[in-house]
């Protein structure tokens, strides 16, 4: 079955790989970004790479109703909605909790409000594995706990508990996707993640450094209760965690009677800083230097998922591991080294 999906924050990193794969299946999509974080040109590529043109966008704000009425309007009835739009760094929702809120929570609000306008009320929401918080026992399973210690997995959570209560209505049908860390690219080279200025996340800081960008990476810590004393993170392939998405839509659309999941989306094993240089430098004969420094505020120990309720209700696991993830994230460094502002 080929449908028609609304994708917010689909320019985005996670959001364009997904695009990529949604239309290598056949599918139509409507994306709806401001491109805050990302640029039209990943769309471009993006389209380039599927050799389609199923692809329409409607630039603007996910809090203006009139912008989604629009990507609604733009073709025919939009079978289900991927949300990707938000807002994503904990630093800053620490330092600017009021933008989180309003761009996580009331842009997500302002969605749903939409949809049940326009009928449609099935969902694929990007949450995040830090809704658990600091927890102690692993792997991390969907039942347990959440205790979120930042802005960020805090709006992050209060959107899963809107949904819950709209899927009590009995016919809303939502999956919460709760990503560990998605890294890499493309095996193409043509997309990956581009952030803008200095990177936050480890995978990027890793391959900015490879490329002679920075001089050295910075290890957050190294006195945590892990078994090197550096942050232990489940990381996973953008394109494991973009052909997760097709699965899960296809999965609600095929669900009766309406239902809520809440999945986790990781491979299941727990890699350190420490271990993800030796992995990168392993992958691509590249050494990097580094030193530790101090912890980062706001950072936890470690972050593992059990993805058995993946596999079990969604069918899903991811297939690609460390080689692929630092070759890949690599390969598009190395094509594009600044980001898509290196075009063509
Ligand atoms: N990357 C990760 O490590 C990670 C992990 C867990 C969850 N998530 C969540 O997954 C989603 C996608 O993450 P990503 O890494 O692709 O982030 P990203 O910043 O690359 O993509 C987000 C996209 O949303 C757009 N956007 C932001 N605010 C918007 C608004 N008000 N209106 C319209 N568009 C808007 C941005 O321009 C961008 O294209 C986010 O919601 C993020 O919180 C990401
Ligand atoms: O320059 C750096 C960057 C990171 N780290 C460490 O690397 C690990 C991973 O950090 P990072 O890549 O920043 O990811 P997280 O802090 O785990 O957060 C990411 O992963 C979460 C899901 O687990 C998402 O929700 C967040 O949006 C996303 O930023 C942590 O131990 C960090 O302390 C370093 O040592 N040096």
């Amino acid at each position: 079955m080929t449908c028609r999906i609304l994708i917010t924050g689909g320019a985005g990193f996670i959001g364009s790989h997904t695009c990529l794969v949604l239309l290598e299946q056949g599918h139509s999509l409507v994306v709806v970004d401001n491109f805050d974080n990302s640029s039209p040109e990943a769309l471009r590529r993006v389209q380039e790479l599927a050799a389609s043109d199923a692809l329409q966008l409607v630039e603007g704000d996910l809090r203006n109703p009139d912008v989604l009425d629009r990507a609604f309007r733009s073709g025919r009835p939009v079978d289900g909605v991927i949300h990707f739009a938000g807002l994503k760094a904990v630093g800053e929702s620490v330092a600017d909790p009021l933008r989180y809120w309003d761009v996580n929570l009331n842009g997500s609000r302002v969605l749903a409000a939409v949809m049940e306008r326009h009928g449609c009320r099935t969902l694929v929401f990007s949450s995040t594995s830090t809704v658990y918080g600091e927890p102690e026992q692993f792997p991390l399973h969907e039942g347990m706990a959440t205790a979120p210690v930042h802005p960020y997995a805090q709006t992050k959570l209060a959107v899963e508990q809107m949904l819950g209560a709209l899927c009590r209505s009995g016919s809303w049908r939502v999956a919460c996707l709760r990503y560990f860390n998605p890294v890499g690219a493309h095996p193409s080279g043509r997309i990956g993640e581009d952030p803008l200025g200095i990177p936050n996340n480890l995978f990027p800081f890793i391959t900015q450094v490879a490329a002679g960008r920075r001089d050295k990476l910075r290890v957050f810590g190294q006195d945590y209760p892990t078994p090197d004393g550096t942050g232990i993170r489940d990381y996973l392939h953008v394109m494991d965690l973009a052909e997760a998405h097709g699965v899960t839509l296809t999965h609600l659309l095929n669900q009766e009677p309406p239902t809520q999941l809440t999945v986790n989306i990781g491979t299941g094993t727990g890699l350190s800083v420490l271990d993800v240089i030796k992995g990168f430098e392993q992958a691509t004969g590249i050494t990097i230097p580094y030193e530790v420094v101090a912890r980062r505020p706001g950072d936890v120990p470690r972050l593992q998922a059990c993805p058995r309720q993946a596999e079990a209700v969604l069918g899903w696991t991811a297939r690609r591991g460390l080689v692929e993830m630092c070759r890949d994230g690599w390969a598009w460094q190395q094509a594009n080294p600044m980001g898509y502002r290196s075009a063509p």
